[in-house]
């Protein structure tokens, strides 16, 4: 018998464990390198299939009215895409979202959640859309989407859609939330940020010491001065945990993170964290939970 629900879904975050600005395309988006990794400590989200034909969201999220949220937006997207394929409308779902990562973190909240959706949708629905297919509905609603669908361990490039997997690291992370929301936007317009970093290959990322696996001592994290600049907070976290390992701020920010190899190197890292932040240990993840969990094994 199909699916009505798909409870208790996982929407990891993501690290990236260096993040090059190598160009500026000329819609003004920026190309990027990076390896995204993603962690296991995410929103957790609840599918139910409705009556109706409605996509809704059944709690509040603070600062996202339920229009604007990348789930509803994902849902609807696929929604249309199984009305083009099959004449009709699939049933509506109801969706509950149990957040956990901050927003304008740099832990690519919203986009997990999205690409979650997509494949919990395509999953009850049956759409049967791949990894691709999901992929192209998803990066027009934001540049994270598509390395989350792709599931495992990335060297990413072009804005992030460009994704090659690379061996994932086995490690744990402390991440300081520093308590500021950075918007995105206002890191990528600074005029200090530097475009220019020159391009790397996989194999200059591959050549590094594997004992370094996970960590961030390859390359650097082109958006982290000027967060650092713009938000205080961000630049006192990395101090702090720069104190305690090499420390490196995550996306656009504002979230900071260290990598160690085990358990209770990263516990004893996250006793001492000053109480006025957020912080949390976590290990890696090498592939998207979502995958096991709908038995996803095409890529
Ligand atoms: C920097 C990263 O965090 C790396 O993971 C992401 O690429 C950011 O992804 P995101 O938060 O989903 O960002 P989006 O919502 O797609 O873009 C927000 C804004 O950031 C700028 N932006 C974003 C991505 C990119 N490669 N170049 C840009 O210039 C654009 O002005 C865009 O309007
Ligand atoms: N389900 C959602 N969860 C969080 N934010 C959402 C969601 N839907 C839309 N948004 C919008 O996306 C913005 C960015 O949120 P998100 O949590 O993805 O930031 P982020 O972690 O900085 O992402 P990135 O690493 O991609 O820059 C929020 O400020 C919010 O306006």
């Amino acid at each position: 018998m199909a699916l009505t629900a798909l409870h208790g879904c996982p929407a990891p975050a993501k690290l990236n464990l260096f993040l090059h600005v190598t160009g500026r395309r000329p819609d003004g988006y920026h190309l990027l390198q990076s390896v995204f990794q993603l962690i296991d400590h995410g929103d957790i989200l609840d599918f139910d299939l409705r009556d109706d034909e409605r996509i809704v969201r059944v709690n509040d999220v603070p600062g996202v009215p339920e229009e604007q949220d990348l789930i509803v937006r994902a849902l609807r997207a696929l929604q249309a895409e199984y009305r083009r394929r099959h004449g009709k409308l699939p049933p509506g779902i109801a969706v509950r979202i149990e957040k956990r990562l901050p927003m304008g973190g740099g832990l690519g909240g919203g986009s997990s959640d999205a690409a979650t959706a997509l494949m919990a949708a395509n999953h009850l629905w049956q759409v049967g859309l791949n990894t691709d297919e999901l992929i192209a509905l998803g990066l027009p609603l934001g540049a994270d989407i598509p390395f989350f669908l792709f599931g495992e361990t990335a060297f990413a490039e072009g804005v992030g859609e460009a994704l090659q997997a690379v061996p994932g690291p086995d490690c744990w992370y402390v991440v300081i939330e520093p308590g500021v929301s950075v918007p995105t936007a206002a890191i990528f317009t600074a005029p200090d940020l530097t475009r220019n970093t020159k391009p790397i290959t996989v194999a200059d990322f591959l050549g590094r010491n594997t004992e370094s696996q996970g960590s961030v001592e390859f390359g650097k994290n082109d958006l982290q001065d000027v967060a650092a600049r713009l938000f205080p907070p961000v630049a006192e976290a990395i101090e702090w945990l720069g104190n305690h390992g090499a420390a490196r701020m995550t996306g656009s920010g504002a979230c900071v993170f260290s990598a160690f190899s085990t358990e209770q190197e990263a516990e004893q890292v996250l006793k001492q964290v000053p109480a006025k932040w957020i912080a949390w240990k976590t290990r890696s993840l090498t592939k998207h939970p979502m995958k096991s969990l709908l038995q996803i094994n095409e890529l």
